[in-house]
């Protein structure tokens, strides 16, 4: 396992494919312990494929990706498995069971790993991160009762009730409104301090990337642009962080090469 001066995550030459379209191209990216790192990015520029790298759905095409001292490419499967029970991810929309109520989706992740556990303490366990999440008392509710911002916070007490080291959390804010989503940008700070997790958060909203980030990486076409703190970035001088940052779009501007490849290129198998 990774001692306290080694990175979180240590990523080395990624390349990511779908079919024979290169996604990422030669990322190299590091997290250091207790710091929440936001990716942003503009639609389609790899983020989510970068954060599937990270938690291991995706094996590499090229490159290494170290997570908590383990190498994804190299692990086995008990090595792996290990590591999963120290990482937490929210995914984007939630993804609770709409069969299972909160308290119960909130266990899953601990029933799975853990099926020695009674149920007393499951319950405990479950109950203590809702009310670190603030939905104490609402344990009981189903996923269709809950409003967008509880469903993310149910997510998010699902991703730590296995106290994570690490945790990624996809787009908290996407689909919620201005003060629900500083809301949770405050609940994630409160993990970081209170918790000392290391936390990855993938987003599109600037106002919370900025109020959470300690560093920030902005990939563009599965180029990492820049890695820094958020001053690095904001004063960034290169033209695509700025754009990014105004919200200038520049997919308007036609690659010609990609265009043609699109139009000639089979599917692949
Ligand atoms: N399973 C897949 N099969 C084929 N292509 C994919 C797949 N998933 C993503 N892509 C393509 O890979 C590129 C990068 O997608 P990715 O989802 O990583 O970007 P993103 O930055 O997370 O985008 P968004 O912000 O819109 O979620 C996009 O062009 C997307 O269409």
């Amino acid at each position: 396992m990774a001692d306290a001066e080694t990175p979180v995550i240590e990523v080395k030459g990624l390349e990511a494919y779908y079919g024979r379209r290169r996604i990422l191209k030669s990322v190299d990216f590091s997290v250091n312990r207790g710091e929440v790192r936001v990716i942003m990015g503009g639609s389609g520029s790899g983020k989510s494929t970068l954060l599937r790298h990270l938690i291991g759905l995706n094996r590499p095409a090229a490159g290494h990706v170290r997570v908590l001292g383990i190498d994804l490419v190299e692990a086995g499967t008990a090595e792996y498995l290990a590591l999963r029970r120290q990482i937490g991810v929210s995914f984007q929309g939630g993804a609770l069971i709409t069969s299972l109520d909160v308290e119960d989706n909130v266990a899953l992740p601990l029933r799975e790993h853990y099926p020695e556990l009674d149920d007393n303490t499951v319950r405990i366990m479950a109950r203590l991160k809702l009310e670190i999440v603030n939905l104490g008392g609402f344990q009981h509710l189903m996923p269709s009762q809950l409003s967008g911002g509880m469903i993310k916070r149910a997510a998010l007490a699902r991703a730590i009730v296995m106290d994570p080291k690490l945790l990624f959390f996809d787009e908290p804010s996407a689909g919620l409104d201005p003060v629900v989503s500083a809301e949770l940008d405050e609940l994630i700070l409160k993990l970081r301090d209170a918790l000392r997790m290391t936390i990855v958060v993938v987003t599109h909203e600037l106002e919370s990337a900025f109020r959470i980030a300690d560093t920030i990486t902005v990939l563009d076409h599965g180029d990492i642009l820049i890695s820094g703190t958020v001053d690095d970035v904001r004063n960034s001088p290169l033209e695509r962080v700025q754009d990014l940052l105004n919200r200038r779009p520049r997919d308007l501007v036609i690659d010609a090469d990609e265009y043609l490849r699109r139009l000639t290129e089979e599917d692949a198998t």
